[in-house]
């Protein structure tokens, strides 16, 4: 596996600027999350690396070599699609053996063999290999795209919400199982997802878009307990970061316009009367959505404890977030 490193990368394409200077090193063996709303730019920065686009300007490096001028087999890259990319008139196993019969790879048969029964085992698609890939169900489908990359040992592995079209059980199973493998193959990993989950229990670091730019990069940890602005808070969390006038609470200082307060850091007994409007019951967890002075706020509560809608509970804020006016962190 290598690092990848991506220095003022541009991409335009007619007037948008999908991608504006971004620069950003995927260490070897990491797994980098990006995050960010639709159109931020994360499948554009996905084919840039993987060579099906072109760079309108700065460079790439893979493993130490600029990759700019490079097919993308020559790249040696692996890319797993949101919607699958199989052959449709080949058996699952031939789908899977595809990546390997390569001519460059000369991989010989045994191996062959033996990565393609080991990468359906963890898919957990053994029984379907002698099928044709028209009889698999959409989930089973993805696995198989899943598992053409996995039989490969690329430079770097390229992900685009692999996991958004399966169900709930296979999700959780596959995502436990991607970062097994990640871990236990030192392999480096980019990956792009709206799943919060995802981002927090998979990502070594995560890169926050926003409009084609990069405006943070950090750990899970850094991204949720130290994001640099408004914008940065709201993409990781769930339920979302409340945002609030900073005089909503006796918090306000010096030039603070807003503070941010995450659902776990509003403390109930004491500070000022809200009123409960809505309660969901998640089994382990209680949400509470608020009303205060004309604010909507959320907060989580222990299961089991009843909150009738309707009454009235004290809350304050600790540790919250102060933003100025442009959404920027001040502390
Ligand atoms: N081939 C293209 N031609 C023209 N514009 C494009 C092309 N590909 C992407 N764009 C534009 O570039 C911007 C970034 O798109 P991109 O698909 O990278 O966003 P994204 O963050 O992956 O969004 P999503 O979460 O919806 O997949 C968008 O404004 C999009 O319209």
């Amino acid at each position: 596996m290598a690092e990848v490193v991506l220095r003022n990368i541009c991409k335009t394409f007619g007037a948008n600027k999908a991608i504006d200077d971004v620069s950003m090193t995927i260490p070897d063996g990491a797994f980098v999350v990006l995050l960010g709303p639709t159109g931020a730019g994360k499948t554009t920065t996905l084919r840039l690396i993987s060579g099906l686009e072109k760079l309108s300007s700065g460079s790439i490096e893979i493993g130490g070599r600029t990759v700019n001028n490079e097919t993308p087999a020559q790249r040696d890259v692996a890319m797993v699609f949101q919607q699958y990319s199989l052959y449709p008139h080949m058996s699952v196993r031939e789908n899977l053996e595809f990546p390997l019969r390569s001519p460059i790879l000369k991989t010989p048969e045994d191996v062959i063999a033996q990565q393609v029964a080991e990468v359906a085992e963890i898919l957990q698609i053994s029984h379907k290999l002698d099928n044709k890939v028209t009889e698999l169900s959409g989930g089973e489908m993805q696995r198989v795209s899943i598992g053409r990359a996995l039989v490969r040992e690329p430079s770097i592995y390229l992900m685009d919400e692999p996991l958004s079209s399966l169900d709930a059980k296979l999700r959780n199973d596959l995502r436990v199982e991607l970062k097994r493998i990640q871990a236990s193959l030192g392999a480096t990993i980019l990956y792009v997802t709206h799943d919060q989950i995802e981002a927090m229990t998979m990502a070594t670091h995560v890169g926050v878009l926003h409009e084609g730019k990069l405006v943070q990069f950090g750990t899970p940890r850094e991204i949720y307990e130290d994001p640099k602005s408004i914008y940065v808070a709201s993409r990781l969390g769930l339920p979302r970061i409340n945002i609030l006038p900073a005089n909503l609470f006796d918090t306000t200082r010096n030039g603070e316009h807003t503070i941010g307060l995450r659902p776990e850091n509003i403390l109930q007994g004491q500070g000022k009367p809200a009123q409960i409007q809505r309660v969901e019951h998640l089994g382990d967890q209680t949400r509470l959505h608020l009303m205060l002075e004309g604010h909507a706020i959320t907060t989580i509560a222990a299961a089991g404890q009843d909150y009738p809608a309707g009454t009235t509970i004290n809350i304050e804020p600790k540790n919250p977030l102060f933003f100025k006016a442009d959404g920027s962190r001040i502390y």
